[in-house]
């Protein structure tokens, strides 16, 4: 195992595999000392898994990954062999101790090499604060992490990184993702002032914007289905360039077109300049009975923003929402629910499954109101009754209605969650990444629900990262960008396809 001295590290040929998915494909990359490296491709091209061998999460079926220190092999892997190598991983959701303080967690598994390089309590607080102070964050040593901001905990797990580990290999894991473009733009360049102050670093910088990559990285390099199918000098390419090789020749023959559907009955749903969150500046658009909308965006384009005001969860909002010919004001959830919404949050483990609790409590809990008596006693028969309708129609496997609804695989899980959304007749069905974490064979059937079922006497806006299944349901899409609508596209025009979602969600021009 030998590496060239001017590189930090060394794919050759690695290749990993699951059950049933080639996630990376004999990838070879270099990333050189001293440089920004970019990693870009769309949700699933296998850059999370190619980054997590390389810092020793995953072992690699095939293939070695390769430092001036060592290497990492199928047989020889492992977190604290990538660490000894120089390599470290910075996620979007850092492991720390929530309890503990700032010092302890930078400090945390450090110990100390002799009695005379005793890391005492004044010197890792002296260390943190200077950690603190580069960061430019607000925070103090002792601080309990858990009462820190994600942000601010991200930038200090990148801190911990560089400043206390001294890795010199840094794979930074969509990190950017959730930070306000303040901290974002100080961050990325805070890389290059690194870099330049230490030559023998190298960040890799998975990310999904185009603009971010184009901005702050020396060379590219594409995936696309597990495969790395470009390295490019970023100076001497295009933003259009690079989503060209993100999206590859195939998307334009992906989609069935339809005919332009017509909706001729008045809108069930009309906002006008609806303004909420730090990320939606500014929202026009009607919505029909019996249609499927997309929100498409990269994360803060206002997508989410949008659909949460929707759902009252952005009681500061301002502009005009009119259901059905009425203004409603929707300052909570429970307004929202007065007025005919139904929503299926993003993560469906912490905010819709009710754990420990069976299928059929889980199934019926929306229908509660219409299935109970005078008395407020439940209609025991009536809800087994809706609950099995549920499990035959959306064929949910499952034991029985009375087992806990845990042991469930996540397409099951969200079978039943989509199910109950229909229980209170809704006007409006909002969606948030509702296939998100569910194995492949349920989509189809979840995808059909929507369509079929949940649109038949309700609009429904449904957000996805994957451009592939919104083009496959919805009627129309509005692609958020920076905060407003930027583009709509309609099912059976032209630009209906994931070749021009996928651009336009970049802010990538694309012919209109
Ligand atoms: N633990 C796992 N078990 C089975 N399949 C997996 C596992 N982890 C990832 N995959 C699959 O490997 C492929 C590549 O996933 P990966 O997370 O690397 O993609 P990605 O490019 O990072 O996407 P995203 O941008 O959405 O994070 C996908 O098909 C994914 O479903």
């Amino acid at each position: 195992m030998t590496l060239d001295p001017s590189l930090s590290f060394a794919v050759q040929g690695v290749t990993r595999r699951f059950p049933g998915v080639l996630a990376v494909d004999s990838v070879d990359l270099d990333v050189r000392k001293g440089e920004i490296h970019g990693l870009i491709g769309k949700n699933g091209a296998g850059k999370s898994v190619l980054v997590s061998m390389v810092a020793g999460l995953l072992a690699p079926s095939q293939g070695q990954i390769v430092t001036s220190r060592g290497g990492l092999t199928p047989s020889q892997s492992g977190p604290s062999r990538a660490k000894k190598l120089g390599i470290a991983l910075v996620t979007q959701e850092p492991a720390f101790a929530a309890d503990l303080s700032v010092a302890d967690n930078l400090f945390m598994g450090r110990h100390p090499a002799s009695r005379l390089n005793f890391l005492s309590p004044a010197i890792t607080r002296r260390q943190s604060s200077e950690v603190i102070a580069q960061l430019g964050l607000r925070a103090r040593p002792e601080d309990r992490m858990g009462d820190l901001p994600l942000e601010t905990q991200q930038l200090l797990a990148f801190g911990r990184a560089v400043f206390i580990e001294k890795a010199s290999t840094i794979l930074l894991d969509e990190i950017t993702a959730s930070l306000t473009s303040e901290r974002k733009d100080s961050l990325l360049k805070l890389l290059r002032r690194l870099i330049v102050e230490q030559p023998d670093l190298s960040f890799t910088l998975i990310s999904h914007h185009v603009s971010e990559v184009m901005g702050f990285t020396d060379r590219v390099s594409v995936m696309r289905d597990g495969e790395r199918v470009a390295t490019l000098e970023t100076s001497k390419t295009t933003a259009r360039e690079l989503a060209d090789w993100i999206v590859g020749d195939v998307a334009r023959t992906e989609i069935n077109y339809t005919d332009e559907p017509e909706f001729a009955s008045p809108p069930v749903l009309t906002v006008r300049a609806l303004k909420a969150g730090r990320s939606l500046s500014q929202l026009d658009f009607q919505l029909h009975r019996g249609e499927v909308l997309g929100f498409a965006g990269l994360e803060g384009s206002g997508k989410d923003a949008a659909i949460e005001a929707l759902y009252g969860l952005v009681p500061t909002y301002s502009g005009s929402i009119v259901m059905d010919g009425r203004d409603v004001r929707l300052r909570s959830p429970k307004m929202a629910q007065t007025a005919g919404v139904s929503f299926l949050p993003k993560h469906r483990e912490e905010q819709a499954v009710i754990q420990n609790r069976s299928v059929l409590e889980n199934a019926i809990i929306a229908g509660l109101p219409v299935l109970t008596n005078r008395l407020g006693f439940v209609r025991r028969a009536e809800c087994e009754a809706v609950a099995r309708s549920i499990v035959t129609r959306l064929k949910v496997k499952t034991p029985g209605l009375d087992v806990p609804i845990d042991g469930l695989s996540g397409g099951n899980k969200q079978k039943i969650l989509l199910g109950r959304l229909s229980l209170t007749a809704p006007r409006l069905v909002l969606l948030n990444e509702p296939t998100r974490g569910v194995d492949i064979s349920a989509k189809p059937d979840i995808l059909k629900m929507i369509r079929e079922d949940l649109s038949a006497n309700a609009g429904v806006i449904m957000i996805s990262e994957s451009e592939e299944e919104l083009a496959e349901i919805c009627d129309r899409i509005l692609i958020f960008y920076q905060g407003r609508v930027i583009r709509e596209l309609k099912r059976g025009k032209p630009g209906f396809d994931v070749e021009t979602i996928y651009k336009a969600i970049q802010g990538v021009e694309v012919p209109a």
